[in-house]
């Protein structure tokens, strides 16, 4: 069965998980219903999250109050970069998938689950006829966001060479998430130390990072290489912290804009950087190739943990290994 355009009847109206929301143009937004007030909202315009609530109810994820509505990126959730992080490339900044309406994917190929996640939709976005003037290529782009029993979200992107001309294509990509955190001042990041990074600031230079934990006191715009497959962000304040895996996806991008770029920002307040750290898990350095007929398939997951302590202090090793 084809996909569902955006303007077709939801697939499964009726299900304690599931929620759709129209707007005059059509469908507009999918909400995925957990335990007690657990939910994810995904947009259809970008096939991006836009939120992301706890069982008690509190946002994870950052959104700008300024945040602008399509068709423009909208500044916050979880936006996709693809098929070109940043401005690696000729299109525009962050490739154009954040910026295409998707539709649901009624009849996806199988994708191995955990039967006990109730609470998933299917997302599709393929190349229109400008898309192609743009960047010859053809693709089926699937995405899946789940939300899992106990509150965590995971996206998985399946990314498939449809050229019929024999012709591989290679892409960047990352999933821009965006976290809301109390304090970026008290934030600490934990499994990036000691790695490699290429700073976006100093002409994509290689560094080594030294030191400890990476805390935040100026810009930071860094994509961090060959990234550990688990990175924490300890919100010291909200005594929480964030656990990001990825697979499929080696760099990690970190960016807080801080206060002199956020002020030159048009859909950004000018004090929110205090309020947000994004951490990026991508494929950045090594762009992806796929010839026709393969598929690439890409995993983010994020769960929200209460900080653990050991002796007062924070203990690393308790999250990332814990
Ligand atoms: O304003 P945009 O296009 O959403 O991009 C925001 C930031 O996204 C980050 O991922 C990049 O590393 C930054 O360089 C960029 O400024």
């Amino acid at each position: 069965m084809a996909a569902a355009t955006p303007h077709s009847p939801p697939p499964q109206l009726s299900s304690p998980f599931l929620e759709y929301i129209t707007a005059p143009g059509g469908l507009d937004k999918v909400v995925l219903r957990g335990r007690r007030s657990c939910s994810v909202e995904i947009r259809l315009f970008g096939g991006q999250v836009t939120s992301w609530k706890n069982d008690h109810g509190e946002e994870l994820l950052f959104v700008s109050s300024k945040a602008i509505k399509p068709p423009k990126p909208f500044r916050g959730g979880i936006p996709i970069c693809f098929p070109q992080f940043g401005t690696q490339g000729n299109l525009e900044q962050h490739g154009f998938a954040r910026n295409r309406l998707w539709a649901i994917d009624d009849n996806p190929p199988p994708l191995p689950v955990n039967p006990a996640i109730k609470a998933f939709v299917d997302l599709i976005l393929k190349p229109s006829e400008d898309d192609l003037k743009m960047w010859p290529h053809s693709f089926e782009f699937r995405l899946r966001i789940a939300l899992g029993a106990g509150g965590d979200l995971s996206l998985t992107s399946r990314i498939r060479n449809t050229n019929t001309d024999g012709r591989p294509f290679s892409y960047t990509f990352a999933y821009h998430t965006y976290f809301s955190v109390s304090d970026i001042s008290e934030v600490r990041v934990e499994g990036l130390e000691t790695m490699d990074y290429l700073d976006n600031m100093k002409g994509k230079e290689r560094f080594t990072e030294q030191g400890d934990a990476i805390v935040f006191e100026s810009e930071v715009d860094k994509v961090y290489l060959a990234a550990p497959s688990k990175v924490a962000i300890i919100d010291h304040d909200m005594r929480r912290t964030f656990v990001v895996t990825k697979e499929g996806l080696p760099d990690a991008v970190v960016w807080n804009p801080w206060d002199k770029k956020a002020k030159a920002m048009q859909d950004f307040g000018d004090l929110e950087y205090k309020h947000m750290l994004c951490v990026e898990p991508a494929a950045v350095e090594k762009p992806i190739t796929l010839k026709p007929g393969e598929e690439w398939k890409g995993r983010l997951g994020l769960s929200a943990v209460p900080s653990s302590y050991c002796s007062g202090q924070l203990d690393p090793l308790k999250v990332l290994h814990g």
